[in-house]
C-alpha cells in the first residue's frame, strides 16, 4: 500500500473527508481524507497540539466540526450526537478517564450500556425503568469486569481505583455497547508499568475479537508494539501514514516532532487534578441535561 496521507484501504470501516474544526483564528483540525482499515489496530500519533483529540471529538459527536463528512460502515455520521454514534458501534474512551468517582464500578458499566449520553444517565441509574434490560446489562457488565479483572472491585467507588484500573474500567465500559470500532485516547497515560502489559494485551484482544481499534498515543513503544498502521498528524493535518517500523524514520514525521515542543508526561498530582476537572465538567453537563 502506498505510504501517502489519505491512502485508500482495502476494507475501510471509517472514511473521513475534509473535516475542519477552528477555534477562533486557530485551525485545530484540517483533515482532507483518511481511511481506517477494518479489523486492524491503527495508531494516531503527532506532537502536542497536533489536533488528535479534537479530531476524535469531531468523529464521535462530542464536538461539532465546522465542515466535513465521514462515514462509519458506509453510514454518514457527521452531525450525529455522541450517544447515537456509540450505539451505532463507534465508541471512544477519554484521555482523562470520565469514570465518575462517586459511582460504583458496576454503575459506571451500566452507564456505558446507555451509550455515553447525559440524557440517559438518570435512566441508567433507575433500574425499574429498564427492568427488562437490567439482567442482560448486569450480566454483560459482570462478564466484562471479570475479563478485565475488575470483578472484585464491582461495588467499590470508581474513585478508589488506581489510574491503570480506571483505564481498564474505561475500556470495559466502552465495550458495553458491543462496538465495532473502539477509539482509545491515550490508553497508556498515567498507567503504572505493572499494568502496561495487561493493557496492551487487552487492546490486542479487541482485534482478536474482530473489532477495529484507533488509538491516540504518545508512548512510541506501545505504538511500535501493537499497531498495524500509523497515521501522523501535525498542525491539524495528516502528514504521513505507514507501517510502524517505517513511519518512525520518515523525515516528515521527525521534522514534525522536532519542530514541536514535546511536554513531559503528567505527574500523578497533575493527572488527579485533570481527572477532577473532567468529572466536574461531566457532572455539570448531567445537571444541565436534567433541567
Ligand atoms: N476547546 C478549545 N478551545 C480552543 N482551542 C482548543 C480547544 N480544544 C483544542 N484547542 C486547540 O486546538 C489544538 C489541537 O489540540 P488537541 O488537544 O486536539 O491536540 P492533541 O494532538 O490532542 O494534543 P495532545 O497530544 O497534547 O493531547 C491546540 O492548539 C489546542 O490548544
Amino acid at each position: 500500500m502506498p505510504r501517502e496521507p489519505g491512502v485508500a484501504k482495502p476494507d475501510p470501516i471509517l472514511v473521513v473527508d475534509n473535516v475542519v474544526r477552528r477555534f477562533g483564528g486557530l485551525t485545530a483540525v484540517d483533515v482532507k481524507h483518511v481511511e481506517i482499515q477494518r479489523g486492524s489496530i491503527t495508531a494516531l500519533i503527532g506532537p502536542n497540539g497536533a489536533g488528535k483529540t479534537t479530531f476524535f471529538n469531531q468523529l464521535t459527536g462530542f464536538d461539532t466540526a465546522d465542515s466535513g463528512e465521514w462515514t462509519f460502515n458506509g453510514r454518514r455520521m457527521n452531525g450525529v450526537p455522541a450517544h447515537k454514534v456509540a450505539r451505532a458501534g463507534m465508541v471512544r474512551t477519554f484521555q482523562l478517564t470520565k469514570a465518575l468517582s462517586r459511582l460504583t464500578v458496576l454503575e459506571n458499566m451500566r452507564l456505558g450500556a446507555q451509550g455515553q449520553s447525559g440524557e440517559s444517565f438518570w435512566q441508567a441509574l433507575l433500574p425499574f425503568i429498564w427492568r427488562s434490560q437490567e439482567d442482560e446489562i448486569t450480566s454483560r457488565a459482570d462478564e466484562l469486569l471479570a475479563r478485565f479483572k475488575l470483578d472484585a472491585k464491582r461495588e467499590d467507588f470508581a474513585g478508589s481505583l488506581s489510574g491503570g484500573q480506571r483505564k481498564l474500567l474505561e475500556m470495559a465500559r466502552a465495550l458495553m455497547v458491543k462496538p465495532e470500532l473502539v477509539m482509545l485516547d491515550e490508553p497508556m497515560a498515567g498507567v503504572n508499568p505493572a499494568l502496561t502489559q495487561s493493557l496492551l494485551g487487552h487492546v490486542k484482544d479487541l482485534r482478536e475479537q474482530g473489532m477495529s481499534v484507533l488509538f491516540v498515543e504518545h508512548d512510541m513503544d506501545m505504538v511500535r508494539d501493537i499497531s498495524d498502521w500509523v497515521i501522523v498528524m501535525a498542525q491539524g493535518a495528516v502528514i504521513a501514514e505507514g507501517p510502524p517500523d517505517t513511519i518512525m524514520s520518515d523525515e516528515r514525521v521527525i521534522d514534525a516532532y522536532l519542530g514541536a515542543h514535546h511536554d513531559a508526561p503528567l505527574t500523578e498530582s497533575e493527572l488527579e487534578q485533570q481527572l477532577q476537572e473532567a468529572e466536574e465538567a461531566l457532572e455539570a453537563e448531567i445537571e444541565e441535561d436534567k433541567k
